[in-house]
């Protein structure tokens, strides 16, 4: 982390107004915080009038004692009348009493419910006052008053029930709560926070600009525009996507837009040209947040942050990896926010099968790759190399071969890259050779194997990358090679296989884990063709 990131949300108050909502779903329910505070309150206010009775109780024995308080006299109503109103009293408060402390308890069985749910979803939460996780999404309408076109949309899109993720992101997000959360790939992390904010927004305004998602690169920020329409569909919301032509040119005083997404520099250029305000915007999603944590994106992604200046805006960050320092640096800013973890942080999806497999040398990887394409290719194939002259290399190589390959990196223009990431989506495409441009976010249905050309060069990277299969509870498969270089840091690897029920042989267990600075060796050149 950067020094600069000290200042990365600064200034921003927990409003504790937001609560409201979910205090709402109490009503009339004894689990309740509120009600617990009401609880509180009135058995204090009861234990006080229990004093005051044993104070009066004490008076009168005192007075009885000394003769001075006569017994009820018949005829005289005044003495008998108050003996019954406080017996009546006394009854009340009895009752409420009885009532309160039953309410007390059923609060802490909610709790103990709770506790037990989560535990069965791999739902592990840190803050205080967390709200109940979901049980259906039928319990949005009950809850939140969500929109039943949110919910129709939900059964389109063939969503039965919430994911572990949405279960409990969903609830605090809200409930007004900021959140920093992290689950697994595919595990549907942008329906958890693209849900609450088509809830809270309500309807389109013109109020300008009220939501901001941003996304590391174009590629996942046009994906998270589609999902957000997706959801949002047969309701009239200003769903825009940031692209090159409205950072430049858009005038967002005359456009309206309710939800941006967009990737940080994109924005930062548009808020620059003084044409974007931003301080209306009541929900900021990091999506990818360590990616957006990282030098080279922080300044961008500050500079955004300190343009959203409204005091009670939401913040909230997402990915499926959370480095111990992003998450410092986001509980002290973020103070009342509530952590979601599902699952062990930092570890991949179980529904991938992974594989090392020992290549030798740079050149033992073509042929292991021919080799693997040979026996078993069972497209779509995703295959990762280090860097865009490293795809290119590949690309080359394999353009010529029958199992139709296609690249994508950042040298190429924004339409072929959209066209790559469109035909491997429509199967026309069998092999896509890529960057990590593509690593991070990018949901490709039904991508069978990953393959890591060239080991990643960390292991948040390697999560991400073999993400892009196994996703939403299908299974996959994925496949790294290594050379002597990698072997180094192979334990690194290793343990992510480990910690998602996978088996790694035991001479890598047993190696010392490398304290990993980005491993991205110089590699030697993809080619088949003999050097002239
Ligand atoms: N409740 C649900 N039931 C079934 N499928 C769902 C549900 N929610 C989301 N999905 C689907 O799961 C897939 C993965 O979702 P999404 O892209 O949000 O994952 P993610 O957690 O953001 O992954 P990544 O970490 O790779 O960004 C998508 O195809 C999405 O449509």
């Amino acid at each position: 982390m950067e020094k600069d990131a000290s200042f990365l949300f600064g200034g921003i108050t927990f409003n504790r107004k937001k609560f409201a909502t979910d205090f709402d779903r109490f009503k009339g329910h004894k689990t309740s915080d509120n009600s617990l505070e009401k609880l509180e309150l009135v058995e204090n206010e009861k234990s006080e009038m229990e004093d005051a009775t044993n104070t009066c109780v004490g008076k009168k024995r005192k007075r009885k004692e000394k003769g001075t308080v006569p017994d009820s006299v018949d005829g005289f109503s005044v003495f008998k009348n108050s003996k019954l109103k406080k017996e009546a009293a006394s009854e009340e408060n009895d009752q409420s009493a009885n009532e309160l402390l039953e309410g007390k308890k059923e609060y802490h069985r909610q709790l103990e419910r709770d506790a037990l749910f989560r535990k069965l979803h791999g739902i592990h939460v840190s803050g205080s006052n967390v709200p109940s996780p979901l049980h259906s999404f039928a319990e949005l309408r009950s809850r939140y008053k969500c929109r039943l076109y949110l919910l129709r949309n939900l059964a389109e899109l063939g969503f039965k029930e919430p994911t572990p993720i949405q279960r409990q992101a969903i609830p605090v997000l809200l409930s007004g709560r900021e959140c920093f959360a992290c689950a697994p790939t595919g595990s549907g992390k942008t329906f958890a926070f693209v849900f609450p904010i088509l809830v809270k927004l309500k309807d389109t305004s013109n109020d300008g600009v009220r939501a901001v998602i941003l996304s590391p690169t174009k590629e996942l920020a046009a994906q998270t525009t589609r999902e957000c329409r997706k959801l949002a569909k047969g309701k009239k919301f200003y769903i825009r996507l940031m692209t090159k032509k409205l950072a430049k040119s858009g005038d967002f005083s005359k456009l309206r837009c309710d939800i941006l997404i967009s990737t940080p520099l994109r924005l930062q250029f548009a808020i620059r040209k003084g044409k974007l305000d931003l301080s209306r915007v009541e929900f900021l999603v990091l999506d990818e947040s360590d990616k957006l944590f990282e030098p080279g994106l922080l300044e961008q992604v500050d500079f955004v942050v300190n343009a959203c200046t409204n005091p009670s805006i939401l913040r909230s960050l997402f990915s499926a990896t959370l480095p111990d320092i992003v998450e410092d640096r986001a509980r002290t800013i973020m103070h009342d926010a509530v952590r979601v973890i599902i699952g062990r942080k930092n570890s991949a999806s179980e529904t991938i099968k992974q594989k090392l497999v020992f290549v030798g040398s740079e050149e033992g990887k073509l042929l292991a790759l021919r080799q693997s394409f040979a026996e078993s290719l069972n497209p779509p194939v995703l295959v990762f190399v280090q860097n865009k002259e490293r795809a290119k290399e590949l690309y080359d190589e394999l353009k010529l071969e029958d199992f139709r390959a296609d690249v994508i990196h950042s040298d190429l223009s924004q339409t072929q890259r959209e066209n790559a990431v469109d035909n491997f989506r429509a199967g026309k495409t069998w092999v896509l050779i890529a960057t990590d441009v593509v690593s991070r976010g990018m949901d490709f249905k039904g991508v069978n194997c990953v393959l890591n050309y060239d080991f990643p060069d960390a292991a948040a990277a390697y999560i991400h990358r073999i993400g892009r299969t196994g996703r939403a509870g299908r299974r996959g498969e994925a496949i790294t090679f290594y050379t002597e270089a990698d072997i180094p840091f192979l334990r690194n690897i290793a343990n992510v296989i480990t910690s998602s029920g996978g088996e790694v042989p035991e001479w890598i267990m047993s190696m010392t884990k490398k304290k990993w600075k980005k491993h991205r060796p110089q590699r030697e050149t993809i080619s088949t063709q003999p050097d002239i």
